[in-house]
């Protein structure tokens, strides 16, 4: 089943998200994450933040379908991921989920564009020029047209970082999660990412959530959630 697309005024469609009752624990069972409720309509962007080990990155991945909840459901428009079958929640992570994450997860021997357009690798055939021409596309938008083709253990950590952001917009997805996407970056390509981060909700209706320590990313963000001790203890639109 298609999950549900909410339209904005520009006729651009999106996921929001719905939280309920969410537990993450940890294989010993010891609580890791707690959310009772937490909603983030379409078309809008999130920052968390907070301190090491207050359970950012183990929500995000719950939030990506990596991780299962113990219990709680989490509807992105209208379907429960945490009720999928390991398969199914894979189809739509690859369907309607953009990661973006710590470590870029590249592929040291193939070059800026394969990386990119990795999702062509395991798309139908029908799909697969759609998937390099927005991954090529998305190259040319951060500044990186023209090193596509050099392999990547040749790029700085800036680079690596904006391929990684390509490679998750090459499927055009609904939702975007990033986990400290500026981290490696220098403070120019930290402020250049921002920008393009920042825009992608405004420009087409994506949910954008961002576990982030970089002020500068979270002051471009519409709204702040603090995490400590696996809570979200602060809501703030910022
Ligand atoms: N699979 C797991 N098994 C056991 N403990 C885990 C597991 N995953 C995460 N944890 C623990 O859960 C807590 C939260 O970790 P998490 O990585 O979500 O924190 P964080 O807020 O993202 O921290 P940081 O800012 O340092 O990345 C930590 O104490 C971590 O050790």
């Amino acid at each position: 089943m298609r999950p549900t697309r909410v339209r904005d005024a520009a006729g651009h469609t999106g996921l929001g998200l719905s939280v309920a009752g969410l537990e993450i624990r940890a294989p010993d069972g010891r609580p890791l994450v707690s959310v009772g409720a937490l909603l983030v309509p379409a078309g809008s962007s999130v920052a968390i933040r907070g301190p090491s080990g207050a359970g950012k990155s183990t929500l995000l991945h719950a939030l990506s379908g990596l991780v299962q909840p113990a219990t709680g459901r989490i509807f992105w428009g209208d379907t429960d991921i945490s009720r999928l079958s390991d398969a199914a929640r894979t189809r739509f992570r690859r369907d309607h989920v953009g990661l973006i994450f710590q470590d870029f997860l590249l592929f040291e021997e193939l070059g800026g564009l394969d990386n990119a357009a990795l999702a062509a690798s395991f798309a139908p055939a029908a799909r697969r020029m759609d998937l390099r021409q927005r991954a090529d596309a998305w190259l040319e938008r951060l500044g990186l047209g023209q090193i596509g083709l050099r392999r990547v253990d040749s790029f700085s950590g800036g680079e690596r970082q904006r391929i990684a952001v390509a490679r998750a917009m090459s499927n055009d997805p609904a939702v975007i999660l990033a986990d400290e996407p500026t981290a490696s970056l220098d403070r120019a390509s930290a402020n250049r990412l921002i920008d393009d981060l920042a825009a992608l909700p405004q420009e087409a209706g994506r949910t954008l959530i961002a576990v982030t320590h970089d002020p500068a990313l979270v002051a471009r963000l519409d709204r702040v959630l603090t995490m400590a001790e696996g809570r979200i203890v602060e809501d703030s639109h910022g």
